[in-house]
């Protein structure tokens, strides 16, 4: 969009959940490779990306919350990870990173949800269409793959088998539209405190039990059965994060105890996801969560959705991606 102080693109990403983690032993690279089965929800920040105009539009990240998120741990110095794909980008088109960042935010912060992943691929495709870049989805997977495990992710979208660290997806079928109570603890965990206390935890004689093939997760999401999906929810990270945080264990036994057919921990938590039997189950099973008191808020959330977007701006729109794949994927 063209307005009164310069060209402005807005982009619409949303949170991601893991509805099966297998983490493997940790490389020589510091990373652990993982089999992770990922879902878009419908918890989305909004990035504005807008070129800086001197006196008026300084350079530099801006972050609002909504939906009552906390983001008093959120950088707005070259740390936060939208400022450090802009500055890939920018390193890429051989240009100054002359921009200001916008971030609305709603995704919880540390929470296992991947916000900071999704406003670094929000702010790729917004200053790539403020830029006017000529560049291809491969091109921008592969800048993301550089910035963070989990940003490719946040431009796919839908849901996906990830690989390697994960940056390498695969689109999954996934029929019908799944429903999620979301609870968001007062706190976050750090990813590589958690990625690191299941090391030592794996290094003990009771070293925890392990996630099983993700096959029947394909299936069960290529079935859309919520009951079948439910049975397999399941995340190597999970004894981490409860090992740092046990009262997660509490957490998790309050949403079933509410009526949710199951729950997890999302990526390295301490977030909890718990999948109900429609919409107006998950309605009921967060109004009850809510009341228990063991988690900061409760949110009602539904996926799979599509990844990053382009909303408003001058940038060309973002190709319309499938949520079911097409010929060639992997379920
Ligand atoms: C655990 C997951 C599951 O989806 O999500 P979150 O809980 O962070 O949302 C991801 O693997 C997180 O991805 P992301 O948050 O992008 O991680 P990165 O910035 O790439 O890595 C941060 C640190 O986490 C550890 N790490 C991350 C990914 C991986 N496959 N193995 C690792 O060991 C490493 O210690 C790394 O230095
Ligand atoms: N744009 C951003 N949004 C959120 N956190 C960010 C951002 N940029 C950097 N961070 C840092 O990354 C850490 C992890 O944040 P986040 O991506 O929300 O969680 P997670 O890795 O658990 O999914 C935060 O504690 C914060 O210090």
């Amino acid at each position: 969009m063209l307005s009164a102080v310069g060209p402005s693109v807005t982009v619409r990403v949303p949170a991601k959940i893991n509805l099966h983690l297998a983490v493997g032993e940790l490389r020589a690279d510091g990373y652990h490779d993982l089999v992770t089965v990922f879902q878009a929800l419908s918890i989305v920040d909004e990035i504005s990306v807008s070129a800086a105009v001197p006196g008026a539009i300084e350079p530099g990240v801006a972050v609002t919350p909504t939906d009552g998120v906390d983001v008093d741990d959120v950088p707005t110095d070259t740390s936060n990870l939208a400022w450090r794909a802009v500055e890939a980008l920018a390193r890429r088109a051989d240009r100054d990173p002359d921009v200001r960042v916008r971030i609305r935010k709603a995704i919880p912060v540390a929470g296992g949800m991947a916000g900071g992943s999704a406003d670094a691929a929000g702010a790729l495709l917004a200053a790539a269409g403020l830029w006017r870049l000529d560049l291809g989805r491969d091109d921008l997977m592969e800048i993301a793959a550089d910035v963070g495990s989990d940003v490719a992710f946040a431009l796919h979208g839908g849901t996906a088998l990830g690989t390697g660290r994960g940056e390498r997806l695969v689109p999954v079928l996934s029929r019908h539209t799944f429903h999620w109570v979301v609870a968001v603890a007062d706190h976050g965990l750090s990813t590589p405190t958690v990625f690191g206390e299941l090391d030592r935890l794996r290094a003990r004689p009771e070293a925890p039990r392990r996630v099983g093939d993700v096959e029947p997760v394909l299936e069960a999401l290529a079935s859309g059965e919520a009951h079948s999906l439910a049975l397999l929810l399941g995340n190597d990270l999970q004894a981490a994060a409860v090992s740092l945080d046990p009262g997660l264990r509490r957490t998790l036994r309050a949403g079933v105890d509410a009526g949710a057919l199951a729950g997890v921990v999302s990526g390295s938590g301490p977030t909890c996801v718990f999948l109900c039997d429609g919409h107006d189950a998950a309605v009921r099973v967060a109004a009850e969560l809510a009341g228990f008191g063991v988690c900061r808020t409760v949110r009602v959330a539904h996926g799979p959705v599509p990844g990053a977007r382009v909303v408003e701006g001058d940038g060309p729109p973002s190709p319309p991606r499938p949520v079911d794949p097409g010929p060639g994927a992997y379920a």
